[in-house]
């Protein structure tokens, strides 16, 4: 860790000092801590040295690995209007490394997604109402999740959102899907369609420190609404995270924007790295999939390595600086064409710049 629970701690000291003030939200047992005006005004920055954390847990390519010890990712997403969104996350996990990836979607969608790409495991067996009667409903939703269940105890981190689309009976099999996970505890990082299934029953995510949350600013603004009964407050932005995460029982949340910001309720990290002007749809996908990566990667070196950062927080950290540096590369050599697929095919070459694999 580059120091940022000494620097929360700090800061909260200041603060107390100074007499912090409610920032007028629901109370989570919180003292307000103006992070916001403490870095305008030149205090202390939560900016991490993400490449340093990125290759702290990146691990070395060894001959006598066998497939499946770099990483094996599930996409749960995909349905009639959207095949995009999986394929980016699916895709983006094998590019930085992953060894298998596979994708859980609707019959719709699965032969668009296989088209895409040969490398993906692609399983399709999401129903969405319209094609199941009610009296099916039970039993077809049983047989959703046991598909998936064969599989859950090999999967390393599950990403649930991408396109998944907000059917209410496809939503009901993948709470389903999540309360096994959760059961088996298999990591979750929740996006797109995910977060508005959280954001609607946060039972599903409260309390489980494997989930990750990784909110555009749509979906942020939902999640302050329903979990702190107010709006988002930039003015507080740092300490409002805090909150959020907390009041989620220190599920960790990655709020995308111009700097993303990353906080397990207890610390609260930043990554500035400088990407890419373009705002294409689909790079909140690739963010999904490597931070199911670098997440997997993580947890397996913290039996090695005694980090002070959660392997959710080091993998949001490591994710977002790689995506960053891919969007950069791709927008020098694209410009203003620059699309999604153009940064996944920068992944690869980003984290060579970073971690040089010995050939
Ligand atoms: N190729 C594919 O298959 C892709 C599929 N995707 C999948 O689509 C599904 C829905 O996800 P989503 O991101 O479109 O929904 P959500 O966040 O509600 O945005 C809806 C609207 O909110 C606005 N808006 C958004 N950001 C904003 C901002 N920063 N600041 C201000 N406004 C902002 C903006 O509205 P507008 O500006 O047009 O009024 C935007 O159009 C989900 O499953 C996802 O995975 C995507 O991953 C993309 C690639
Ligand atoms: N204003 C910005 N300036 C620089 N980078 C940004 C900006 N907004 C977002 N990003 C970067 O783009 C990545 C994707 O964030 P974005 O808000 O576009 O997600 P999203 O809306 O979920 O994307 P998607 O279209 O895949 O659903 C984030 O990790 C962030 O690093
Ligand atoms: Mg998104």
């Amino acid at each position: 860790m580059v120091g940022s629970a000494a620097v929360i701690r700090r800061q909260q000291f200041l603060i107390r000092c100074l007499g912090g003030s409610s920032a007028g939200c629901k109370n989570l047992g919180y003292t307000t801590i103006k992070m916001q005006s403490l870095m305008s005004g030149g205090g202390p920055s939560l900016e991490v040295d993400a490449i340093s954390i990125l290759r702290s847990i990146t691990p070395s390519l060894d001959p006598s690995k066998h497939k499946g010890q770099a990483g094996k990712i599930a996409v749960v997403g995909g349905c009639r209007e959207y095949t995009g969104a999986p394929y980016f996350s699916a895709i983006s996990a094998l590019k930085i490394g992953a060894d298998l990836s596979h994708v859980f979607c609707t019959k719709d969608a699965a032969t668009v997604i296989k088209s895409y790409s040969p490398e993906l495991i692609v399983h399709p067996i999401l129903e969405e109402s319209y094609s199941v009667r009610d009296e099916d409903k039970k039993s077809v939703s049983a047989k959703v999740i046991q598909e998936v269940d064969k599989w859950m105890e090999r999967f390393d981190c599950l990403v649930i959102g991408p396109g998944l689309g907000r059917d209410p009976f496809l939503l009901d099999c993948v709470s389903g899907i999540m309360k096994h996970a959760r059961e088996s505890n298999v990591p979750m990082v929740l996006d797109g369609d995910g977060l508005f299934l959280v954001t609607n029953c946060l039972d599903l995510v409260s309390g489980y420190p494997l989930a990750v949350l990784t909110p555009n600013v749509n979906e942020y603004k939902r999640l302050v609404q329903k979990v702190l009964q107010c709006e988002v407050n930039d003015q507080d932005g740092t300490q409002q995270l805090l909150s959020l995460a907390k009041g989620i029982g220190g599920v960790t949340i990655l709020r995308k924007g111009g700097s993303d910001f990353i906080s397990n309720g207890e610390t609260v990290s930043a990554v500035s790295t400088f990407g890419s002007p373009r705002r294409c749809g689909g790079q909140g996908d690739i963010l999904s999939g490597s931070v199911a990566v670098f997440i997997s990667w993580a947890r397996q070196n913290a039996v090695k390595k005694e980090s002070s950062m959660s392997p959710t927080v080091l993998g949001c950290i490591a994710g977002s600086v790689l995506l960053r540096k891919a969007a950069s590369h791709a927008f020098q050599s694209k410009g203003r064409s620059t699309l999604t697929t153009d940064i996944i095919e920068h992944l690869g070459r980003s984290l060579e710049e970073f971690c040089p694999v010995s050939r």
